[in-house]
């Protein structure tokens, strides 16, 4: 599990007066009226662009918000810009573009210390085709490059990856050294036993992470909708329940591939099962080999909960991915809640090394108000997916090597 050689960071260069392109993910979510609904990524983009006002640069920074097609208002970035320049403690100038004569005005008037917000780099589809026209313009304004845009480290866009190509030397940011040193580093160097938790909807999306981890770890804890592919690939009704018709060969070559390399592979022995996908159904705990017809399975159950525990209190590593049911229903969101305080409890008494790799497992440990207690909460889905998944990503590929 890799994404190559270790990347060039920010060192002890002088960065006093020089103009750095800083290119983080900033992409928030942001309610019908542009306010910020969470600013976890603003927040994790601060110690980068920190430290560089305190070496005395001047610092550009570049991001993208959701996916407009050409200018799209409501996919400013200006709305960042109190929240920012609250963080920072600076004024942050903002552009309202991204390349281009006001621009470039604006960046030659930063003072040491400055920091001007560029507006939406999507509001050009040459981004999303890293046209090298384009990545040569967004870094005609620098002299140095930073990538701290880990969440679109998977993307090869012209602000990730073509513009390396015109500005150097081009080194991750603190925010990105951190993820690479905990989804690359600790999953390839875990403290033993080691275990992963892998859950979310579908086994489809989750193969290439179930595949590649088969390779490192010690326990296999299986939960979501997709358990039911692999219940049927053991003979079991399902019911309702989720399920993969054409993944069923697929689920049980996983099981002896766990067999055959040692790994616990451990599904749910019971679970919560409902007579509709829906907050106020009716819901009941049954065994896996016993789903009623006509029930769909939602969440895994109390005796699931308690042996996926014990095998968690073994292990000194733990990566999740994926919420164990459909923990958006406060009725099934019991088996995720259990793994988010197992996890939070075995970092803070333990010391165990917890990671959360990204998306709605993520959102359900910030629901649980335990974001705090974990060892690494990933800022990227996508990206921290492709990661664990052995694949390599472009905008780190693209930074210089240490
Ligand atoms: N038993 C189930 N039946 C149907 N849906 C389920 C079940 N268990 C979990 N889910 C749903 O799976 C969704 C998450 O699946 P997904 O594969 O996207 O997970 P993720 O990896 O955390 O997200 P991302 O891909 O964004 O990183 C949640 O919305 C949850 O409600
Ligand atoms: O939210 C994300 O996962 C990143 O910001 C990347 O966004 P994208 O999927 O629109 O490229």
């Amino acid at each position: 599990m890799a994404t190559k050689r270790s990347v060039g960071t920010l060192g002890e260069a002088d960065l006093r007066g020089k103009k750095v392109f800083v290119r983080a993910d900033l992409n928030v979510p942001l309610d019908d009226a542009q306010k910020i609904t969470d600013d976890t990524r603003i927040r994790a983009s601060v110690p980068t662009v920190k430290f560089l006002l305190e070496k005395g640069a001047k610092v550009i920074l570049a991001s993208h918000l959701g996916r407009p097609k050409g200018v799209t208002p409501k996919y400013s970035l200006k709305p960042l810009v109190p929240r920012l320049s609250e963080l920072l403690g600076v004024d942050v100038v903002m552009a309202n573009d991204c390349i281009g004569e006001e621009v470039e005005k604006l960046a030659a008037a930063l003072p040491e210390g400055g920091v001007l917000l560029l507006e939406n780099v999507r509001f050009y589809k040459e981004e999303e085709k890293n046209d090298p026209e384009f990545a040569k313009k967004l870094a005609a304004v620098a002299d140095l490059y930073v990538n701290d845009a880990f969440g679109t480290a998977h993307r090869a866009h012209a602000s990730t990856e073509g513009v390396t190509k015109f500005l150097k030397p081009a080194v991750a940011g603190f925010l990105m050294q951190k993820e690479l040193d905990y989804l690359v580093g600790a999953v390839a160097n875990p403290k033993k036993p080691f275990a992963a938790i892998v859950g979310g909807s579908k086994v489809s999306t989750k193969i290439g992470v179930i595949e590649s981890l088969l390779a490192k770890v010690d326990v296999l804890i299986l939960g979501g909708g997709m358990i039911f592919t692999f219940y049927k690939a053991q003979g079991y009704a399902v019911g309702k329940s989720l399920v993969e018709e054409d993944k069923l060969e697929l689920a049980t070559s996983l099981i002896e591939k766990a067999k055959a390399k040692g790994v616990s592979l451990l599904l749910p022995t019971d679970v919560v099962v409902a007579d509709k996908f829906a907050a106020d159904a009716e819901s009941r705990t049954v065994a896996a080999s016993a789903i009623p017809d006509g029930w769909m399975g939602l969440d895994v159950g109390p005796d699931a909960i308690k042996t996926s525990s014990e095998a968690l209190d073994t292990c000194n590593t733990i990566i999740w991915n994926g919420p164990m049911g459909v923990f958006e229903f406060e009725k099934f969101a019991a088996g995720t809640d259990a793994i988010a305080k197992k996890l939070a409890d075995l970092t803070t008494t333990k010391g165990a090394t917890t990671i959360i790799g990204g998306g709605d497992s993520v959102a359900a440990v910030e629901k649980a108000g335990l974001a705090d207690k974990m060892s690494h909460i990933s800022t990227g889905g996508g990206a921290s997916l492709e990661l664990l998944e052995g694949k390599t990503l472009p905008g780190v590929l693209a930074l210089d090597e240490a």
